[in-house]
């Protein structure tokens, strides 16, 4: 590449300005020097946007277990209501490149809170199930803008040796989203009427924080400099720096954005400038994979099946499953932090390469759990009535049937008294006319297993759980964002975000939709076992073609991709120069 050359004579007009090292971050500030408190307020303020997200997503199963029954929901409204903000969000996401692009950073953060602000407030107020649906979507259009513009908003304003640990803030705030979520849904679980407008409207209070801090926040600096206002960035180059002298950084910065301007070309689609110009290409396909094997791992399916596992393992009340979910979200939460800590420690790719093998082993484990209760499923012993789903002999295939469920009583022995009867067609939480319940602690009573058997093995899927949300979080469920931020050049960095959050939710609706008609085929352990299967492939991926960004400044990162594709890892970028003209230059003035 023209602009990365080795060490050459000053020549008095221009001089090689630094020796980018991955260890030090390649340039100013140093790793050493204290990291001025405005970097940490622009990080936690944009990385609200993830806690919308994470709420937003999270809340609605709590919420539509109040919506259901006050607005009598039919499946398909209640399917709609659920995946319509996740497609929303995938449109917003694609789409949400050129507004960021044009808009800037700081403008797509302040129109993603706005947006996340009046789907609150729709949510909240809505009277019937069409406003519903509207709000739905709104806020869906809000989570597709933040989830491509805020991890990319952080690592431009971060110093190169703390970035990735700014930028997984946003993946902690996102399950932490998710954990607030299930608390909330836990606390208005209780309150019959019109619980549910809290729980959708509550997130109207951090997105109305994070609009009026960025009123006050700066823009990127990188973005400012690609626009052309050097002067305007400069100075806020300067203060997110503490007031230090930024000539290095920034005159870095600008050499590295004239070189992409001129390798890149100009002119054209954004998407096909990306497709033609081969790291942009390799690092697409990089950045897409990664987030296409986050969700084939599962983790939503995972977290939306938690609740099953936990009744699996004996948690009988309902109430008792909504707040040991809440449990299951802490605990991503948690491991989510983990990652924070572990990022600039091990680097992306070592973390991403164990945690794909642990989640891989972890959903082994699930899987085989599964396997253990389906070899030794309890038998029907009681037919009564002549439906469809008396004539299932087993428990197994008696769940696996969407419209059959378990009745049975336990004893110290084992199951007794057991049949497979209707699922009452307005819930899957009871049977048709049937009184088979959760609820009762009476010695005797019976229980409800719509989509469980119950199992000596349920310890094992309970461990499997655990195992999976320790691996999964710190690597897979960070650094897909992490990694996407930082890979592209300044010129692709919106439209291959766009896209790679793209592929993200749409991989993310097509594993929720079809999780249930896989195990009807496949059964569930069948189901785990492919997941497994997919992180297996997802391993050799990474290990092929995902390099380490640790330290690299944003301007460098492209070169980690010159050689063919899959060969990247191996390629170190070493220490490398560049030319930058410190002559004064007549550009170096706002054009605005
Ligand atoms: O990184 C996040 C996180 O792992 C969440 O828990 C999950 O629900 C999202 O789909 C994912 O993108």
């Amino acid at each position: 590449m023209a602009s990365r050359r080795p060490p050459e004579a000053d020549d008095g007009e221009r001089r090689l300005l630094r020796p980018p090292s991955r260890a030090s971050g390649g340039s100013c500030p140093e790793p050493g020097a204290a990291t001025p408190g405005l970097v940490y307020v622009l990080a936690v303020s944009s990385a609200l946007g993830g806690f919308l997200f994470g709420y937003d997503t999270g809340v609605v199963s709590g919420a539509m277990l109040l919506l259901k029954k006050e607005m009598s929901l039919s499946a398909l409204w209640q399917e709609l209501l659920i995946s319509s903000t996740v497609a929303a969000a995938a449109l917003s996401a694609l789409a949400g490149g050129s507004v960021n692009g044009r808009l800037g950073r700081r403008l797509s953060i302040l129109l993603a809170s706005f947006v996340f602000a009046a789907g609150g407030l729709i949510l909240s107020l809505a009277p019937g199930r069409g406003l519903l649906l509207v709000g739905r979507i709104v806020v869906g259009l809000g989570i597709g803008i933040a989830s491509m513009t805020v991890p990319v908003y952080i690592a431009e304003v971060s110093p190169s040796h703390l970035r990735g640990q700014l930028v997984t803030i946003n993946s902690l705030f996102i399950t932490g989203g998710q954990f607030v979520a299930s608390v909330v849904d836990g606390a208005f679980s209780y309150l019959k009427h019109d619980g549910w407008r809290y729980m959708l409207g509550l997130s109207i209070i951090p997105a109305a924080l994070q609009f009026f801090s960025f009123i006050f926040l700066p823009e990127s600096p990188r973005w400012l400099l690609q626009k052309g206002r050097s002067q305007e960035a400069r100075r806020v180059l300067s203060r997110i720096r503490g007031g230090r002298d930024v000539t290095d950084e920034f005159d870095s910065i600008r050499a590295g954005i004239e070189d992409e301007q001129k390798e890149a070309g100009a002119g054209g689609l954004v998407i096909l400038r990306i497709l033609r110009h081969g790291p942009t290409r390799r690092a697409l396909t990089v950045g897409c994979g990664l987030q296409m094997f986050q969700q084939l791992s599962g983790i939503n399916t995972v977290m939306y099946y938690s609740a099953t596992i936990l009744q699996m393992a004996g948690v009988r009340s309902d109430r008792q499953a909504i707040w040991l979910s809440a449990l299951t979200s802490a605990s991503n939460f948690m491991f989510t932090l983990v990652g924070v800590w572990l990022v600039e420690r091990v680097g992306r790719r070592k973390l991403t390469l164990a945690s794909l093998t642990g989640t891989g082993l972890s959903l082994s484990v699930l899987a085989i759990g599964f396997l253990l209760s389906a070899l030794n499923s309890p038998p029907v012993s009681l037919h009564p009535g002549n439906s469809t789903c008396s004539l299932f002999e087993s428990c197994e295939s008696c769940i696996l049937s969407p419209d059959c469920g378990f009745c049975y009583r336990e004893n110290a022995s084992g199951v007794l008294d057991s049949s497979c009867l209707p699922v009452d067609e307005a819930s899957a939480d009871r049977p048709a006319g049937g009184s088979c319940s959760n609820q009762s602690r009476a010695a005797g009573a019976s229980f409800w297993a719509s989509n469980y058997c119950p199992t000596p093995y349920s310890w094992v899927v309970l461990l499997g759980l655990v195992l999976y949300l320790a691996f999964f979080a710190p690597g897979m469920g960070t650094m897909p964002w992490t990694v996407n931020s930082e890979i592209y050049p300044l010129w692709a960095r919106s439209t291959g975000n766009a896209c790679s959050a793209g592929v993200n939710w749409i991989c993310n609706v097509l594993v929720s939709l079809t999780f249930l008609h896989l195990a009807r085929v496949l059964t569930y352990y069948g189901v785990f076992f492919l997941y497994a299967g997919l992180v297996g492939v997802a391993l050799l991926f990474v290990l092929a073609c995902l390099p380490e960004t640790r330290g690299v400044q944003l301007e460098d990162v492209e070169d980690l991709f010159s050689g063919r594709l899959c060969s990247c890892s191996h390629s170190s970028p070493g220490v490398q120069y560049r030319q930058v003209n410190l002559t004064s230059d007549p550009r170096d003035s706002d054009t605005e």
